[in-house]
Parts: C-alpha cells; structure tokens; sequence
C-alpha cells in the first residue's frame, strides 16, 4: 500500500539470540483499525514496542511517508505517533486528572490545547470526567483502560498504537472498550490494535494480521479473517465443519 499511514518492510526483532520478530511487512492504511492478533509469545507486543521506538529493530519502517528510524521520540510525539502500552502504565497513586494531563506534557504551556483536549477526553470518555479527583489506582479495570487511552487522547494522536486493551477485562467491559475504540477510528484516528482477544479484535479491526511465532502466516480484512476456518480453528476456538 503506497498509501499507507505507517508501513513495516522486513522487520526483525531480537532479544539477544531469540529473534521474536521475523520478517514482518504491514501497511496501516489512514483511517482504519488494523489489528494484530496471535497467541500468547507470539511476538505482538515486540512489533508494537519496536515500532513505537522502544526496542531496536532492523528493516524498514516508513510513517507519514518519512524514515520511522530516523525519528526521535519527540518527533513521534509531534507527528500524533502514540503508543498504550499493555500494562496501561499509569501512575497509581495519582489522580485521574493528573495522568491525563501528563499525556500532553509536550504541550503543557498551550493552555488553550489542553483545555481542548480535557474537554474531548471527558466527552468520549464522561466516567473520566466523574472520577478526575480519585487516585488511578482504585479505579477498575476497564476504568484504567480508558484512562490509559484517554491519557493518549490528550497529545491529539493521528495513529494509536494499542496493546491488549482488553487485558484482564470482563467481556461486557472488552465490547465497550472496543466500541469507544472504533469511535475514535470514526473520528479520523487511525489505529494499530495488538490483541490475544482475536474475536473481539475482529470485531472492530478493517483489516487483520495472525501473527505466529514472529511472523504473519495470514492476512486479510477483518470480517474476512474472522469467516476464515484457519483463524477459527486457531484462534477463535471453533472447529472446522
Ligand atoms: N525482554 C525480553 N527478553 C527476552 N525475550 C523476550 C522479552 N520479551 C519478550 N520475549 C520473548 O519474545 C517472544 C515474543 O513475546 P511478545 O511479548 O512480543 O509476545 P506477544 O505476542 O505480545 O504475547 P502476549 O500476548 O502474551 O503479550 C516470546 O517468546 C517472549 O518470551
């Protein structure tokens, strides 16, 4: 896809000698939820933590049509690149209001940007807005999620890149996570979606990769893959008729 949003060619991935990613090429077109989804150690979280520049990686990687390893963190930042990472990364012993106003850190001084964002945040997310007073960590489970996406929302993100949102979440919780995460799709936000939950994951993604012991073994739109009797007999515990 020239196209592309953020595009991968060949990546590789190693811890030492384990190579966890092998050879992986994805194209996230603008607009659209594009899901990873694959078996536990399969390699998923790897792919996100590298392209997000958080492990070295070798390959190449193009976002907005630009060298993704020549840019810098801040330059991530600024371009509306943002990862969630899987265990939320919150800071527990501090209020809800305080973690979402660290998602716009870079741009803390912009009075006007962080009122706007608040403002979106608590719109998309009004539970939020209820609990800004109370510490992040008693909040529940899908509580956090939200809070760990709303915190991403503040730097006005054009790709989230999300790990496993539905972690440790009940499956009521998971459909409404998800939900909120199309609604950001439907607002122009495009997204990248690591999840072991291949059903929900399927649900909501355009578009799908199956990820297997660090490489994509299919690929294919989502509502495609979710019909696909591989996928089912692997991934989403049917047997095939
Ligand atoms: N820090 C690390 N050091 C060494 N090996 C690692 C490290 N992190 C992950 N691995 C290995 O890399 C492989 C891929 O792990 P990864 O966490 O990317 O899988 P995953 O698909 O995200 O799995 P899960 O759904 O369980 O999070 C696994 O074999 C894992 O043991």
């Amino acid at each position: 896809m020239n196209d592309a949003l953020l595009s991968l060619e060949a990546i590789h991935v190693a811890y030492g000698k384990v190579e966890a990613v092998r050879g992986v090429n994805l194209a996230l077109g603008e607009g659209q939820i594009t899901t990873v989804i694959g078996a536990n150690g399969a390699g998923k979280t790897t792919l996100l933590s590298a392209a997000a520049g958080l492990l070295p990686w070798s390959g190449r990687a193009r976002y907005q049509g630009e060298d993704l390893s020549r840019m810098t963190v801040e330059d991530r930042v600024e371009r509306g690149f943002c990862l969630v990472p899987e265990q939320r990364a919150l800071f527990g012993d501090m209020p809800v209001l305080d973690n979402l106003l660290l998602g716009a850190f870079v741009r803390r001084r912009d009075k006007a940007y962080v009122k706007n964002s608040l403002e979106s945040v608590f719109e998309q997310f009004p539970r939020l807005a209820e609990r800004q007073a109370q510490l992040a960590q008693t909040l529940s489970g899908g509580e956090r999620q939200m809070l760990a996406i709303g915190r991403a929302l503040m730097s006005q993100p054009r790709l989230l890149l999300l790990d496993e949102p539905s972690l440790g979440l009940a499956p009521t919780i998971v459909r409404d996570v998800l939900k909120r995460v199309r609604g950001l799709r439907d607002q122009g936000v495009s997204i990248l979606l690591v999840e072991q939950n291949a059903r929900a994951a399927l649900d909501v993604a355009d578009y799908a990769y199956v990820m297997d012991t660090g490489e994509f073994v299919l690929e294919g739109k989502a509502a495609d893959m979710a019909s696909d009797p591989r996928v089912m007999a692997t991934y989403l515990g049917g047997g095939v008729e």
